[in-house]
């Protein structure tokens, strides 16, 4: 590939934004449009073969966590994804590990890194080659095994420089020293790969560029320069045409100019490229591994399960040229992730998918934007907090129905066709506190389909603006992801009833639903069920309300529920509590939700504590606080009330009785 000039201008930008990030100051919607337009940058790089996949993918892993933490953060000051909090009591005490990223790299911490230093003190003294060649000079081949040698090489990379003529008009930035040491410690860490930074790019992460060729007869490999005296002897001069693109390059005596070898280095592999290559053979992205980390998000997190992490979801959507001549890597790679992300048992079947699976994937997923697929990518639940439908207390009802409509369809989906086709709509309403958020947990971790929980903040973020283009999103990556489960919590805010004087946006984000909703109702081949929850179910549009088939009023917990609830959270606690008393705190909670239940429970368990004098706090053992007894319960009514008034209940009870699906 010739480098002409509008290539120079892209590395000298890429190289500013990445020498000098800004991320110091600005607002988070600054700092993620930054991040973004660095992670384009680098998608763009590889794409054109400008840098390695390899170079390309251990930067872009850093600049996506940092994105993400940025996306997901609830905190105003660094984050994103704030706005709806008010409304969306899922997300409170979201507490995301990612908060405390920060960029760590800054050019005094690389002038300090160790590895750096030792680099920079290989480099001087490193006077020989270590990438095997053959007699000629020409690079051969790198197995696995000569990758010992060739990682040696790299660190002992030279860094001397090229003399810059001026006649390829490619007019290369001046960088300071630490600058070039910022630059080098990254080459040397596979991150922008650069070698060389004074006149020239030598870089071992940009491929294909047009380089220097050497006449000395040492090896010159696809990782840049090297060999004995190369600052002087055997460079090419800028103005000097190429002969050879780069990454055929082996060294050429003068005399064998008009002979040029076959390129041999072409079919090289670092080891690194090879383990991806065969693991995507064999498990296609899931199968990657190496370089993906997991997340766990802090305990605070009220939410329906673990998402996957940034990571996990992530896979650099630029594939080896190799695997994808044709082109269009974006959309593939994230079909393949899509793919990759698919449960056992569902389209696919096999991990990664087949090839057939993969066009078929590519077809859905073409009109969309990838970096929307890859945010609705980071909505879906990894399996639940492990929660069966014995821990939710009371709503037989419901809780028989969720089963026929999600369970039991995907256990047989032969049975269930046709007329006994399962609804592909289900609304949860009722007051809040009931467990509604609970059945969902529930579904998640129950159900065998790919689970997604969207919050109305990733579908009407102020950041993506295209609300209406996140659902198609969403109903497309679910589409690639069947049997699906498309849990929405505190729907009505995002399916309120149209008015005149409503915001077009949300207004589109709203058609866009309904939409979407037929299209999984009307055919019958989607497995997609869209489960919402609300406690404001007359707030729904609706012509919404008509898709969700099925409208389950999640009531308040009877008798023997509220005994189960505090039954189950006492277990936890030593108490000295009778039955007859367990049935005096049931009676005398008559009204009270689940939610107040738990709340009762943990007033009452503060009982023990206060009776211990402040002075004896720090020194009291555990076994030395007194178990907790009828007394507490009581002490404890005196501060929890319902939450629920009777004229709440009674609109929901009338809703109930106009649209309900009924209740026993
Ligand atoms: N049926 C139940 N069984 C056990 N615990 C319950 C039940 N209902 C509510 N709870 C308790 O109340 C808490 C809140 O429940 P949940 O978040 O599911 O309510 P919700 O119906 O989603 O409320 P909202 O409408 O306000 O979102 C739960 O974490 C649980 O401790
Ligand atoms: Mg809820």
């Amino acid at each position: 590939m010739e480098l002409n000039e509008n290539h120079a201008n892209f590395l000298h930008r890429l190289q500013s934004l990445i020498l000098n990030p800004k991320l110091e100051d600005g607002s988070p919607s600054e700092k993620a449009d930054i991040l973004r337009n660095m992670i384009v940058h680098l998608q763009y790089a590889a794409v054109t073969g400008l840098m390695t996949s390899d170079g390309v993918q251990t930067m872009k892993r850093e600049y996506d966590d940092l994105y993400a933490s940025i996306v997901d953060s609830l905190d105003e000051t660094t984050g994103l994804n704030n706005f709806a909090d008010g409304a969306l009591t899922l997300c409170q005490l979201h507490k995301n590990e990612s908060q405390s990223w920060k960029m760590s790299l800054t050019i005094d911490k690389v002038k300090n890194n160790q590895k750096i230093k030792e680099m920079l003190a290989t480099n001087q003294t490193n006077q020989e080659s270590l990438v095997p060649h053959d007699k000629k000079g020409f690079v051969l081949p790198c197995s696995k095994k000569d990758n010992k040698d060739f990682s040696a090489f790299r660190k002992g990379v030279s860094t001397d420089t090229f003399v810059h003529t001026g006649s390829d008009k490619v007019i290369w930035p001046t960088v300071s020293a630490t600058e070039e040491n910022v630059l080098k410690s990254r080459m040397n860490n596979g991150r922008l790969g650069q070698e060389n930074v004074n006149h020239s790019y030598q870089h071992t992460g940009f491929r294909n560029i047009r380089k220097p060729l050497f006449s000395s007869g040492h090896g010159q490999g696809p990782f840049g320069q090297f060999g004995k005296n190369s600052s002087t002897s055997g460079q090419r001069q800028y103005g000097e045409p190429m002969k050879r693109p780069y990454r055929d390059m082996g060294p050429i005596d003068s005399e064998e100019n008009n002979e040029l070898p076959q390129p041999v280095p072409s079919a090289f592999r670092t080891a690194k490229q090879q383990l991806s290559i065969e693991n995507q053979k064999k498990y296609g992205n899931q199968g990657g591994g190496q370089g993906m980390h997991t997340y766990s998000y802090g305990t605070g997190k009220k939410s329906l399960g673990p998402r996957r992490g940034s990571n996990n979801r992530f896979v650099p959507p630029i594939m080896n040229r190799e695997e994808d001549e044709g082109g269009n890597s974006l959309v593939s790679a994230i079909t393949r992730s899509v793919v990759g992300h698919t449960r056992a048992g569902n389209v696919s079947g096999e991990p990664g998918g087949s090839t057939r699976e993969d066009d078929m994937v590519d077809e859905r997923l073409k009109s969309i934007e990838p970096k929307m697929v890859e945010l609705i990518m980071n909505e879906i639940m990894d399996d639940g907090p492990g929660l069966t439908w014995d821990d939710i207390a009371g709503l037989e009802f419901a809780k028989k129905t969720i089963k026929e409509i999600v369970v039991w369809p995907m256990l047989r989906p032969d049975i269930f066709t046709g007329l006994r086709g399962p609804p592909k709509g289900l609304l949860l309403f009722g007051p809040p506190g009931t467990g509604k958020t609970l059945i969902g947990k529930c579904i998640a971790s129950q159900s065998k389909s790919t689970f997604f929980c969207i919050s109305a903040s990733s579908l009407t973020s102020k950041w993506v603006g295209e609300g209406e283009k996140m659902v198609r999103a969403l109903f497309a990556v679910a589409r690639c992801n069947q049997p699906a489960v498309v849990f929405i919590d505190e729907i009505d805010s995002l399916l309120t009833q149209r008015t005149d004087g409503e915001n077009e946006a949300s207004r589109r984000i709203k058609t866009e639903f309904l939409v979407q909703l037929d299209g999984a109702a009307t055919n019958s081949d989607d497995r997609i069920l869209v489960v919402g929850a609300t406690n404001r179910p007359q707030e729904i549009d609706e012509a919404a309300r008509r898709r969700f088939v099925k409208r389950l009023y999640i009531p308040l917990p009877e008798a023997v529920a509220r005994r189960q609830i505090v039954v189950n959270l006492l277990c936890q606690q030593s108490h000295h509590l009778s039955e007859e008393e367990l049935d005096q705190i049931c009676q005398q909670s008559e009204g009270f939700s689940g939610a107040d239940m738990a709340n009762l429970c943990r007033e009452a368990a503060l009982g023990p504590i206060r009776s211990i004098s402040f002075g004896d706090i720090e020194s009291i053992s555990v076994d030395q606080v007194r178990p907790m007894n009828y007394a507490d319960f009581q002490d404890a009514f005196q501060h929890v009330k319902t939450s629920v008034s009777s004229t709440d209940l009674d609109v929901y009870l009338q809703w109930n009785t106009t649209f309900g699906s009924g209740s026993r």
